[in-house]
């Protein structure tokens, strides 16, 4: 996708980057109200993957499932949620595939900043999460060290987007809690390195290189 200088490319991130006329109270009542919704949700995917019910129970659990899903579509949006703000600064991304309040996909991960720079989440992996058997998918070790990354380059609020993300899978990382750290190991121009793992318990199971850019249109 290609933008003239200095502008959003004209289709797609310039859509999504809206500003709303909602109080940052609104959005932390809405927030209050949705995600107890994606937790449930999540707690069905989970149920779904691990339940023995037999098959008549199933049926009947996905009618039902079926129909809440209608009830739910009686009024939405068009696409995406996009990444909103208000004129107080504050935004929100409920749809996000890592963070988003309103996405049961999203593992419940609360990314922290510290003072002295260094940015980290704790969350517990289940199920939904497996790759090779009772491990974590090296795909979602990715996602997760790629959104944690790209908070810890968007420091100051800066936009910045993922150039090149290097991962080394040191040992397989068994599911259950984990915790990613990153932090900025240095800056030319545009360009943002930032270095992160992702550990269980025992330690570091994947470390990770990223080269973050601020796009020439968000400079
Ligand atoms: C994504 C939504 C962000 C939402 C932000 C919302 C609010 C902001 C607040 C907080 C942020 C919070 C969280 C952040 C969230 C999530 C993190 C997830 C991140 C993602 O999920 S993000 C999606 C995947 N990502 C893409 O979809 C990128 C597609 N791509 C492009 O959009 C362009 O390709 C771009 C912008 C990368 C470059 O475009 P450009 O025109 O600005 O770059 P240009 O050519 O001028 O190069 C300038 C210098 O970068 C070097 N360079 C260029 N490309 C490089 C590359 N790929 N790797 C390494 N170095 C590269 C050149 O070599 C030159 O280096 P030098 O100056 O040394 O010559």
């Amino acid at each position: 996708m290609s933008a003239p200088a200095g502008e959003a490319p004209s289709s797609g991130y310039a859509s999504i980057f809206v500003e709303e006329d909602l109080s940052t109270a609104e959005v932390d009542r809405l927030e209050a109200v949705h995600r107890p919704l994606a937790d449930s949700v999540r707690e069905l995917v989970d149920a779904t993957i691990r339940t023995t019910v037999d098959d008549e129970e199933v049926a009947a659990v996905r009618a039902e499932v079926d129909a809440l899903v209608a009830r739910l579509r009686a009024r939405q949006i068009e696409g995406a949620a996009g990444v909103r703000y208000n004129a107080e600064g504050r935004t929100w991304s409920w749809g996000n595939a890592v963070v988003g309040e309103r996405n049961a996909l999203a593992p419940p991960l609360d990314v922290v900043r510290d003072p002295d720079g260094l940015v980290h989440a704790d969350t517990l992996l289940g199920a939904a999460y497996e790759g090779p058997p009772g491990m974590v998918h090296g795909g979602v070790g990715a996602l997760l060290l790629d959104h944690v990354m790209g908070v810890t380059a968007s420091a100051r609020k800066r936009v910045t987007f993922t150039g090149t993300l290097t991962m080394r899978y040191v040992r397989s990382t068994p599911l259950g809690p984990v915790r990613l750290e990153s932090r900025i190991d240095r800056e030319e121009g545009r360009k943002v390195f930032v270095v992160a793992t992702l550990a269980d318990p025992d330690g570091v199971t994947v470390e990770a290189e990223g080269v973050f850019i601020v796009p020439r249109w968000a400079a």
